[in-house]
């Protein structure tokens, strides 16, 4: 039996189920007997509890999952979330019911904004539920230890349970719930582990029963006959021989270079990228550095943070993309504004353009934090959909000493102009995520049409020819830096369409190598002709797959 979902990643994993225990019954809403004053006691102390908890597996995890635990744990002690508490209880209930009560209103409300904001309402699921198993004495719901290594399957993960994963136990993750961007996806990807989340069938599966989870094909399959069993451990010993194969800069068959960048959010992940093969940096996203800033930050401040970035790429190509604030990433400082529809408000360069001295201050640091290191700085407006825009960022960029300046391809309009635009823009880095949302008119942060958001559909690969062809057209380079550039035959496609790098997260960059080194040009053009001519998604994909198999690949690989 199939069940889908969305893979992380391009992993595979067979094991067993074990199911991760129910969430805690909602407590019963009847008078307490003790006094609120005692019940306000319980409730503050438990709070404080798993407050410290919470810091304590954030220490132990380290990195991206510490800042995740660390915001749950304040979430914990937050104070108007104490005084909702408080208040409950003086009406008579007890501590459990004040404490469900009062995170389920927060929760609410952090549901309704929707977004990146929406997806954060699990995270406070897990602190309530944390909170109301101190108060009954009874064990928080957590990952469980069968003693064996397993496939785990859970309504949804916790961060505190996701940063925490025995690896060594935990051979691959199924969620019911969740979408790509959750903070169990986000941890998923960071730790590399074979996920498939929002899979709603898996809500069927039992313990013991064995799974494929099939990451790469957003798929997870129930009883599988033993031959599907053993093309998976293939799959499974082929990516394991990719991973540890010698790191040789990104290129096709026929020797055509595709330089491999990585997506980072700091520079804290440049070693790791190194280590990996990054032949630079294709996407440096600096909102995520000022997500939490209420105040613009100093010039003095971006310097250090843009200069440690780029000394870590001494003599390598690094794109550094300026604030893009709005929808998904709110910057307070920059569109503290409600919005009916943030994904088409005063996002990116609009944002920017609004508050112009902001990114005069960004370009500034940005131009210092290059004249005192060695690496080869590009700096990209995001969201641009008019030759204007271009000018407009391109001539401060000139005026403020960035010496490459382009811009980001994400909507359908820069698509369609992107002759005009690359007269004016040194460079196109293709944003498929963006792109493909747009296309389909399908918000990327919302399940419910998580089905559209697939950059595999022809009319995304059409605009990718198109803006390809206007680069080839006038000699200028043109990237991709969203999540398709992870996927390796879709990689080989974009390749195909005319882009000339690739960025993407680090964990990926194997893969991709392994895959486009299969290809000649010449195959990579007839492959993407293939999935251009495609009716729908899921027909592009599988006419690229067809294509592929019909070039001659070098012994002893199979297509991805
Ligand atoms: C790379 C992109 O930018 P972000 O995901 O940060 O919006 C994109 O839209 O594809
Ligand atoms: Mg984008």
């Amino acid at each position: 039996m199939e069940i889908r979902g969305t893979g992380i990643g391009q992993g595979v994993a067979v094991g067993p189920v074990v199911r991760m225990a129910e969430r805690l019954p909602e407590p019963v809403d009847r008078p307490s007997h003790l006094d609120p004053a005692r019940e306000e006691e319980r409730a503050r102390a438990s709070l404080s509890v798993v407050a410290d908890e919470l810091q304590r597996k954030g220490r132990q995890a380290g990195g991206a999952a510490q800042d995740v635990l660390e915001a749950q744990a304040m979430m914990a002690e937050d104070p108007t979330l104490v005084d909702d508490i408080v208040a409950r209880l003086a009406t008579g209930k007890t501590a459990e019911r004040a404490v469900f009560e009062a995170f389920a209103s927060f929760r609410d409300l952090l549901a309704s904004m929707g977004g990146y904001m929406g997806e954060r309402a699990a995270d406070l699921d897990d602190v309530s539920q944390r909170v109301v198993a101190h108060l009954l004495k009874v064990p928080a719901p957590g990952v469980p230890n069968p003693g064996h290594p397993f496939i785990l399957v859970a309504r949804d993960l916790a961060p505190a349970d996701t940063a925490l994963l025995d690896l060594t136990q935990v051979l691959g993750l199924v969620t019911i719930d969740g979408g790509p961007t959750s903070h169990t996806a986000i941890l998923a990807r960071e730790k590399s582990i074979v996920a498939v989340v929002g899979a709603a069938g898996a809500a069927g599966l039992a313990d013991g029963d064995t799974v494929i989870v099939d990451a790469a094909d957003d798929r997870v399959t129930a009883s599988p006959s033993p031959d599907e069993v053993a093309a998976a451990r293939e799959r499974i010993a082929e990516r394991a021989a990719r991973a540890a194969a010698p790191i040789t800069p990104g290129a096709l068959a026929d020797g055509t270079a595709i330089p491999l960048l990585a997506n980072l959010g700091s520079a804290d992940g440049a070693a790791e990228a190194l280590e990996l093969g990054a032949e630079g940096v294709g996407l440096f996203r600096t909102e995520f550095l000022f997500l939490d800033a209420n105040t613009a930050p100093s010039v003095t401040e971006q310097q250090e943070q843009y200069t440690r970035l780029l000394a870590a790429f001494e003599g390598r190509k690094v794109v550094v993309r300026v604030l893009d604030a709005g929808a998904d990433k709110p910057l307070s400082f920059l569109n503290d504004a409600h919005e009916e529809n943030p994904a088409l408000g005063l996002r990116g360069i609009r944002a920017l353009r609004h508050s112009e001295v902001i990114l005069r201050e960004q370009l500034t640091a940005l131009a210092a934090a290059d004249a005192a290191t060695d690496a080869d700085l590009w700096v990209m407006a995001p969201m641009i959909a008019t030759v204007e825009e271009t000018r407009y960022f391109t001539a401060l960029c000139r005026e403020l000493g960035i010496k490459v300046a382009g811009v980001m391809v994400e909507t359908p309009s820069a698509a369609l102009i992107a002759g005009h635009i690359l007269k004016v823009a040194d460079f196109a880095s293709i944003g498929t995520n963006d792109l493909t949302q747009y296309t389909m008119a399908a918000d990327r942060l919302l399940g419910t049409v998580a089905n559209l958001q697939d950059a595999w559909h022809p009319s995304v690969l059409h605009l990718v020819k198109h803006v390809g062809d206007a680069g080839r057209a006038d000699g200028r380079p043109v990237g991709i830096c969203g999540e398709a550039a992870a996927d390796p035959l879709l990689a080989v496609v974009l390749v195909g369409l005319g882009a000339t790098s690739l960025s993407m997260s680090p964990s990926a960059l194997a893969d991709v190598r392994a895959s486009l080194a299969r290809y000649t040009r010449e195959d990579a053009e007839r492959i993407a002709r293939a999935a251009l001519v495609a009716e729908g998604a899921a027909e592009a994909k599988q006419a690229a797959r067809e294509a592929a198999e019909s070039a001659p690949t070098p012994s002893g690989t199979t297509v991805p």
